[in-house]
């Protein structure tokens, strides 16, 4: 097998009900992880590249890791760059061999949103790499509380066939409610699916993107705080929300927060339980496992896409 771009798989997911599971990637330890939990579910599985992750682990390195999990699990694997910030990265990703690229323009005006996601995609698109767009802000809960404020930075439906044909892109990331991190909401969850639902019908079988979709297990939570860590009033989005969206328009689901805590809480675990070990290998194996098990959760019972591959 070799890496597949998501055109595929989205379709699939579409056609089917369920998401793949985009997972960010920045060490071997996160790309084992997730590699071992794919191969026991076999389900199909994007791994995504951020600027952040390029920064700390340096390209090179990632497309490698990269390269050993599909040569490791014989899967249909995406490498894909998460929340491209402008044309140069995309064009840098898609000359390495990326055969998916984000590009972010959410920050922009609508018009220069279109200009600048259809200047990539028409250089990705003559390479055989696909795009994904991004239409309306995610934004925090103070946003998403304050209703004029939510209308503001939600994806305006009536924006978004627009945006798709002048653009051409492959895929879109929407605003309804997720934001990044740990802290997602104040109080109770909620996002907004009547907005998916009208997005979805003015797009008809055009896949749908949820960035911001960590569940913030509490047990994490709880063990990292347990553990000497500080990280009060963390909350996600429930399970059964991404099950919903899941079996709606959305096809694509964005997952790091959560790698991250679990990585975290086991570490931290190790650390107090057993201060005289200074072997890295013997708090990064455990993490990894850590990491394993929260995949293979959420491809088998919340993404619904074990056996996919
Ligand atoms: O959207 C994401 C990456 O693009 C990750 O979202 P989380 O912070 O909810 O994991
Ligand atoms: O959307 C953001 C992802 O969680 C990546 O985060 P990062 O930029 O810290 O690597
Ligand atoms: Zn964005
Ligand atoms: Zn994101």
């Amino acid at each position: 097998m070799a890496l597949v771009t998501s055109t595929d798989m989205l379709k699939k997911a579409y056609e089917g009900g369920y998401a793949i599971g985009a997972f960010n990637v920045n060490n071997m330890e996160i790309v084992q992880g997730i590699i071992n939990a794919a191969k026991e579910e076999q389900a199909p599985v994007i791994l995504q590249v951020s600027a952040g992750a390029r920064k700390y682990a340096s390209p090179i390195y990632l497309r490698k890791l990269v390269e050993a999990a599909i040569e490791d699990s014989n899967l249909p694997i995406v490498l894909h760059l998460d929340h491209g910030d402008d044309f140069e990265i995309c064009k840098a990703c898609v000359d390495s061999g990326f055969t998916s690229v984000m590009i972010d323009g959410s920050k922009h005006p609508f018009e220069e949103n279109i200009r600048l996601t259809k200047e990539v995609v028409d250089y990705a698109h003559e390479r055989g790499v696909v795009v994904e767009g991004e239409l309306g802000k995610l934004a925090g809960v103070e946003d998403a509380v304050n209703v004029s404020a939510k209308d503001a930075t939600y994806t305006d439906p009536d924006q978004v066939a627009e945006f798709v044909a002048k653009t051409g892109v492959d895929s879109l990331a929407i605003a309804i409610g997720t934001s990044h991190g740990a802290y997602k909401f104040k109080g109770e969850a909620k996002l907004d699916f009547e907005r998916l639902e009208k997005i979805s019908k003015l797009v008809p079988g055009f896949p749908i993107v949820l960035h911001g979709a960590s569940s913030v297990p509490q047990e994490f939570v709880t063990k990292c705080n347990e553990f000497g860590g500080n990280i009060a009033g963390a909350m996600g989005v429930p399970e059964e929300m991404l099950r919903k969206a899941a079996s709606m328009a959305v096809c694509k689901i964005n997952i790091d927060t959560d790698l991250r805590l679990a990585m975290t809480a086991s570490i931290r675990e190790h650390f107090i339980n057993h201060p005289e070990e200074f072997d890295p290998r013997k708090y990064l194996g455990p993490a990894r496992d850590a990491i394993k098990r929260i995949v293979q959760h959420k491809i088998k019972n919340v993404l619904g896409c074990s056996n996919k591959a």
